[in-house]
């Protein structure tokens, strides 16, 4: 593959986007890392959760136990019930025993010589238990601050100790209660104290409960989001390197498979790139245009490109019939925009010899347009081996039982075979421009073209010299019996309007 040069510019582009891609790689697997620390942050406060949950049950259910019983009275038998219901209990450190709002014993101090009197609770749960978040509280023969849930005549001491550790995880975090007004007011957690210093909350989640009014809320900082995927991250950096590498050195080969001129080429049979001028072909001796060959062009954004390019490369990367569709196309439309081409006017068309050796050549014979056209398609063909072949032999044959004019392109440079030719019924043979040019010079060459002309009319074809560029060279070829002829003597490959005014001239 022929490759196109690639600017300072084009590399730098290349590069940014390389590391563009690269970058996004990079932050994409970040973001997802994020989103994973973020489940497990959401799962460091369902871990809370499931203990607040686990608590309440079990103060719920044993205070419920202690209500079925027929306890009316805080006796020593009472008492004895009470403590076994505290022993037996994992977070419970106390019960109280209350006649009417006055707590009258406890598991901890038994009678009480004063009955103590409660003030409101903080809040009344769902199910009817009065809740005191931050209770004083004499346990045995210290005070400690307790959580106290009081159902019916029973209630329950609960340490605030179990708030200190309800996240274990190395994130900052507090437990909140819910006040009616819906403000917060922090309970325990490193992140009370955490927040009146520098506390780095990059990541921040609050979540309340829905059973009881509290919140839990966990921060934690980039730092040690990145300290617990050191290592994956490490991975992704090398990946994301390895991305760009590849990435890199891939749109280098792409940007310059791109402005390569088969890049080009291909491109170009899809949008339209390619355009056919037409050169006359005349009767040398008065100049009247009998014809025209055409011939094809090819323009894009990056500029133009010349037959000698694009007509071998189209040929190495078998692309030779779309191309040659195109082209045919392309002349048609031309030839339907104006009128006036004169009736049996000549349009030779140039065939790859491959797609005469396939038979692709022969979806000609489907062409409606090639048919209705007043003109005579000429089918102009280079010589070549392929040619030689028994199926290009019958390809050409019948394309010619069915009104295709056949022309041998730059004979006497190749390999014709005169019995093939005449068995194909050649109507033309176009002597290559090599032999005209080399006329002036008296080369051996230019002495064979009389020969030319003989063998052309023992298989009764036309002749055309090609390349004809002056007037001596054309003397010389009507005398050696060459009638017709086409050359920048005469006109360049033009435009069809430009042709036509030239045939409206005369
Ligand atoms: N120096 C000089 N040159 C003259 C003169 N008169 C004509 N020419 C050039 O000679 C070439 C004649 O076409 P060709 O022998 O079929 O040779 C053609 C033909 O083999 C091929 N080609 C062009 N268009 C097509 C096409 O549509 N299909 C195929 N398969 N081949 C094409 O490319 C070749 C080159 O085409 P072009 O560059 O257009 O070159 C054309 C034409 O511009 C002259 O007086 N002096």
């Amino acid at each position: 593959m022929k490759h196109g040069d690639v600017s300072g510019l084009d590399k730098l582009a290349v590069a940014a986007l390389a590391a563009l891609i690269a970058l996004l790689i990079y932050c994409t697997a970040v973001a997802l890392l994020k989103k994973d620390y973020e489940a497990y942050l959401h799962q460091q406060i369902a871990t809370g959760f499931a203990q607040v949950d686990e608590i309440s049950r079990e103060v719920l259910t044993t205070l419920n136990q202690l209500e079925s019983k027929p306890i009316k009275s805080c006796d020593e038998q009472a008492l004895h019930q009470m403590r076994q219901v505290v022993f037996l209990s994992q977070h419970i450190k106390d019960i109280g025993f209350l006649q009417g709002d006055r707590l009258i014993c406890t598991t901890g101090m038994g009678h009480l010589n004063t009955p103590v009197h409660n003030h409101n609770p903080d809040f009344i749960g769902k199910l009817g238990a009065k809740v005191w978040i931050n209770m004083p509280i004499i346990l045995t023969d210290f005070e400690v601050y307790a959580i106290v849930v009081q159902l019916e005549h029973f209630n329950a001491v609960i340490h605030r100790d179990f708030l200190d550790s309800l996240i274990t995880g190395q994130v900052f975090w507090k437990i909140s209660f819910a006040n009616s007004n819906g403000s917060l007011t922090p309970l325990a957690g490193p992140l009370v104290e955490a927040e009146n210093s520098t506390a780095n909350t990059d990541f921040l989640l609050e979540e309340c409960s829905n059973r009881i009014p509290y919140c839990l809320t966990v921060a934690a900082s980039n730092d040690h989001f990145s300290d617990q995927y050191r290592l994956v991250l490490l991975g992704w950096q090398v990946i994301a390197v390895l991305a760009f590498v590849f990435c890199w050195l891939a749109g280098g080969h792409f940007l310059r498979y791109y402005r390569s001129t088969q890049a080009r080429i291909t491109r170009g049979l899809h949008q339209g790139a390619f355009y056919c001028l037409y050169q006359p072909i005349v009767e040398i001796s008065n100049g009247k245009v009998i014809g025209c060959e055409v011939l094809a062009r090819y323009k894009d954004a990056k500029g133009d490109l010349y037959p000698d390019e694009f007509i071998p490369l189209i040929a190495e990367h078998n692309n030779t019939w779309p191309f040659t569709r195109a082209i045919i196309q392309r002349t048609l439309q031309d030839i339907d925009a104006c009128d006036g081409l004169p009736d049996g006017f000549k349009i030779n068309i140039n065939f790859y010899p491959q797609d005469i050796e396939s038979g692709a050549i022969l979806e000609l014979l489907e062409h409606p347009d090639l048919k209705r056209q007043q003109c005579r398609f000429v089918v102009e063909v280079t010589e070549n081996e392929k040619l030689t072949s028994r199926a290009a032999g019958q390809t050409l044959s019948l394309l010619s039982e069915n009104g295709f004019e056949i022309a041998i392109d730059d004979f006497g440079t190749g390999y014709s075979n005169l019995r093939q030719i005449q068995e194909y019924s050649c109507h033309t043979l176009k002597i290559d421009r090599s032999f005209i040019s080399e006329m002036e010079a008296g080369s051996i060459r230019a002495t064979l073209i009389p020969h030319i002309v003989d063998i052309a009319r023992k298989i009764d074809a036309r002749v055309v010299a090609e390349g004809i560029e002056n007037n001596m060279q054309n003397q010389e070829l009507i005398s050696a019996g060459v009638t017709y002829g086409q050359g920048y003597m005469f006109g360049k490959p033009m435009p069809l309007d430009k042709l036509l005014s030239m045939i409206a001239k005369g």
